[in-house]
């Protein structure tokens, strides 16, 4: 079996690249770093990691990788011939890798190829039906009607914490032994690829919330906070005491959505939330907060990890959710001068203050009363 993956970074070869090689996939990587495709292509294999007291390292093998820019006709060879597509690449990179997607697609419905299914396995509310809109748009009515009958873009929600590596092999990956893969089967077109790990199921949208407004608001609420305190990871931010209580405060209010909305129940989720602030702490990772805290705009975006919640707990609860007003305004205040948004972030601050900037990013009011609880703890934050 063939499988295209777009992303040979962290997540690629740490997560989606491990689970494709146990389920007996041949990995063809597809990225744009000519180091990292030479390597695999040199090495044909790399290691796998667990971040335990274990350190079990897993050999990953029949793979190879393209350079989508120098060989992109490659990529849609591999497309035509693939049994499943995935990607992580970073939500505002899918956009850039549709085009190749379009290509390869319509050339193996040219060859008269099977049903495929092309899954985004990003940090991301409808990362596939994204990629499939950047798709669509490369087509004509006709390309739409076939693309349609033959291929399928089911959103999932992936959830294995792989940070930065500065390992001397350069292909290695350290991972956190948990993982988690959802897809949603309601939009899978021909027969479910046979990728052991993956859970599928008929509505995703308590998964991908579940996880998006856990993990991730944790992550990155204790990376802001941590990053305004002047420390490096994300396990020694949670050593202080002040900002795990303030990560669990903004937990208890997205809980509160979760349970309300999905209906999970109380005890359950907040073993959930346990088990997750326990991830937070693995001292056999070294996850930098500037990592976590990465593409604050992104991240401060309506749709993601702290707006998000934010207005669903102001609607579902009726109350202002005071602790991820604070990590909304921690986000606003991150400005790591290496990281392109952060920098764009704080130049809009600067130009055009601070109302302009949580009405850009945010979409939210700065004149509601959330949006001046925002602009307070902002300003405290100052002081
Ligand atoms: N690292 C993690 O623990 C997790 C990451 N994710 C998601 O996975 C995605 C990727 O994250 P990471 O692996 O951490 O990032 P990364 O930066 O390690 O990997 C991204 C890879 O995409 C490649 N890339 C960039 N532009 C490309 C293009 N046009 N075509 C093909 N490849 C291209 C980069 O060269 C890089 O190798 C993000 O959406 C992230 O939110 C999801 C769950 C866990
Ligand atoms: O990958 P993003 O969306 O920038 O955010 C970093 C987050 O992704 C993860 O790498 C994996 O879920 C988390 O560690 C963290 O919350």
């Amino acid at each position: 079996m063939q499988a295209v993956h777009f992303g040979a970074g962290n997540i690629g070869r740490g997560f989606i690249g491990n689970l494709l090689y146990q389920s007996g996939f041949h990995t063809s990587f597809v990225d744009v770093n000519s180091e990292v495709v030479d390597l695999i292509n040199e090495k044909q294999q790399y290691h796998v990691v667990l971040a335990d007291e274990g350190q079990e390292t897993l050999t990953i093998k029949n793979v190879s990788a393209i350079n989508s820019q120098t060989d992109p006709d490659k990529v849609i060879a591999a497309i035509a011939d693939a049994d499943i597509v995935t990607a992580a690449v970073g939500p505002t990179i899918l956009p850039f890798i549709a085009g190749l997607v379009a290509d390869g697609l319509k050339k193996r419905l040219e060859l008269g190829g099977q049903a495929l299914n092309v899954i985004a396995c990003e940090n991301m509310i409808g990362g596939s039906t994204l990629l499939k809109e950047k798709v669509y748009e490369k087509l004509t009515d006709a390309e739409k009607n076939a693309f349609d009958q033959n291929f399928g873009f089911p959103d999932a929600a992936v959830d294995r914490i792989v940070p930065n590596q500065s390992n001397e092999d350069k292909l290695m990956v350290m991972v956190e032994p948990f993982y988690e893969w959802a897809v949603d089967q309601s939009k899978i077109v021909g027969e479910k690829p046979p990728v052991e790990g993956i859970t599928f199921v008929d509505d995703l949208t308590p998964y991908i919330e579940r996880k998006l407004f856990t993990v991730n608001t944790g992550h990155a609420i204790t990376a802001y906070f941590g990053y305004a305190s002047g420390i490096q990871t994300i396990d020694e931010a949670m050593k202080n005491a002040a900002i795990k209580d303030l990560v669990e405060g903004a937990l208890n209010e997205t809980g509160a959505v979760l349970v309300k909305k999905h209906g999970f129940k109380s005890e359950e989720h907040q073993k959930y939330i346990n088990k997750i602030l326990n991830r937070f702490t693995n001292t056999y990772i070294s996850d930098e907060v500037t990592r976590v805290g990465r593409s604050p705009i992104r991240k401060l975006g309506p749709n993601d990890r702290l707006v998000a919640p934010a207005k669903q707990y102001l609607e579902l609860i009726g109350k202002e959710p005071a602790y991820l007003a604070k990590g909304i305004a921690a986000a606003l205040n991150f400005d790591f001068k290496e990281d392109k948004e952060a920098v764009e972030l704080q130049q809009t601050l600067q130009a055009k203050g601070l109302e302009t900037a949580i009405r850009t990013y945010t979409a939210l009011d700065p004149e509601s009363s959330f949006g001046s609880l925002i602009i307070r703890e902002y300003q405290a934050l100052q002081k």
